[in-house]
């Protein structure tokens, strides 16, 4: 029996899956608390920490590296590049080891590539968090040495939007969408007849606040602050990504016992949580403008989707724009084993990354 694995680490979660074809086999989601991150001090601690998840859980299958027929991975922040399947290869492995810009989603083409190499199969990533298809003028941010760039769950949010197409019975090329992926980091994007024409920077950008980032900060204090000299670099990368937004009001980056302590009646919690719903509910507004004030539906989705008090807060902000639809957790592990198929199957021909300087 061949295997395709699926390998998707995010801020705060590992997932791991198994398919036979398109049978689902096994899906596995590990969450990570704050504590269990915080013990890594290196890059290389957390991908080897990450890597060994996945190994365990293919010893936990019984599955011999052998029966892998492909490795499938998220792809992180290399290079802007456009929507598709891309062969992991030596000029994308060094670019997210080198990118500036730090995220989990950078170890995925790594691990995926070592347990391939094992296997004598190719590694491949699909619609990775750089996918840039941002209009002209979403592209300027109002200086025109900081252009804005496209960082967001693009995998899911294009899965998700080509799900719910289907279900209409439409495509996907055809619709406006507003799709707003609500995990560790919250991406709002504008899907424009399947071009994602504007979407906030979702790690170290703009935006709202998430579980573990602050999106949007007031750029002069955050300026003044850098040159203070009481912050290192890093202290203060720290606050934006990682222990910005919830972690750094509640010390946490779990939405769901954040949502429970606010249903329960505890204050700050509630202030929290409303806040961050307030913050999201604002920049779905806001993509009614690149969708030309034509929107056919707004989608949520990602971890926090699964709260439905949360959902219906931020439900009733939006729906006088178009009909919202939750799609809780994502449908990553399922794309990412529909492009394996259509790689094994010859139906497209994945891309090479190539070489380009930073
Ligand atoms: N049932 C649930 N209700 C509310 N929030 C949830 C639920 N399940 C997970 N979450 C929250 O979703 C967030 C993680 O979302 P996810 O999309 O899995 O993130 P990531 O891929 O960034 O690790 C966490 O803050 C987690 O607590
Ligand atoms: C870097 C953009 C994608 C992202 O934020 O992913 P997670 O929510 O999984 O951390």
């Amino acid at each position: 029996m061949q295997y395709i694995l699926a390998i998707n680490p995010g801020s705060t979660s590992t997932k791991v899956a198994l398919y036979q074809g398109e049978e689902e086999y096994k899906v596995k989601t590990l969450r990570h608390s704050i504590e269990e991150l915080q013990q890594f001090q290196t890059e290389e601690e957390q991908l080897k920490f990450r890597k060994e998840k996945v190994v365990e859980f293919l010893k936990e299958e019984k599955i011999d590296i052998s029966s892998l027929a492909i490795v499938m991975a998220r792809g992180g922040l290399s290079k802007p590049i456009e929507s598709g399947v891309y062969l992991v290869d030596e000029n994308l492995l060094h670019d997210l080891k080198e990118t500036p810009r730090k995220h989990a989603s950078n170890w995925a083409a790594k691990i995926a590539f070592d347990i391939a190499s094992e296997a004598k199969v190719n590694a491949y990533i699909a619609d990775p968090v750089v996918v840039d298809e941002l209009s002209d003028i979403a592209r300027m941010s109002g200086h025109p040495k900081f252009p804005r760039v496209s960082v967001f769950h693009a995998l899911n949010q294009k899965a998700v939007g080509r799900t719910y197409a289907e279900k209409l019975g439409k495509k996907y090329e055809d619709l406006n969408l507003i799709i707003t992926h609500m995990g560790g980091g919250v991406s709002v994007g504008a899907h424009l007849k399947g071009k994602v024409v504007d979407v906030n920077q979702a790690l170290d950008g703009d935006g709202p606040f998430s579980p573990e980032r602050s999106g949007s900060l007031p750029v002069g204090d955050i300026i003044r602050a850098a040159f203070s000299g009481a912050y290192t670099q890093q202290e203060m990368i720290s606050m934006v990504v990682g222990k910005g937004g919830m972690s750094a009001y509640l010390n946490t980056i779990d939405a769901k016992a954040v949502e429970e302590a606010a249903q329960a009646g505890s204050e700050a919690e509630l202030k929290v949580m409303e806040a961050m719903i307030y913050q999201i509910a604002k920049s779905i507004n806001s993509m009614v403008v690149p969708l030309q004030n034509k929107v056919d539906a707004v989608i949520l989705t990602g971890g926090m989707a699964y709260g439905k008090w949360f959902t219906g807060k931020i439900t009733e902000y939006v729906n006088h724009i178009a009909d919202v639809e939750i799609f809780p957790g994502e449908d990553e592990m399922w794309a990412l084993a529909l492009n394996a198929n259509q790689v094994i199957n010859n139906k497209i021909t994945p891309k090479e990354y190539g070489y380009t300087e930073f």
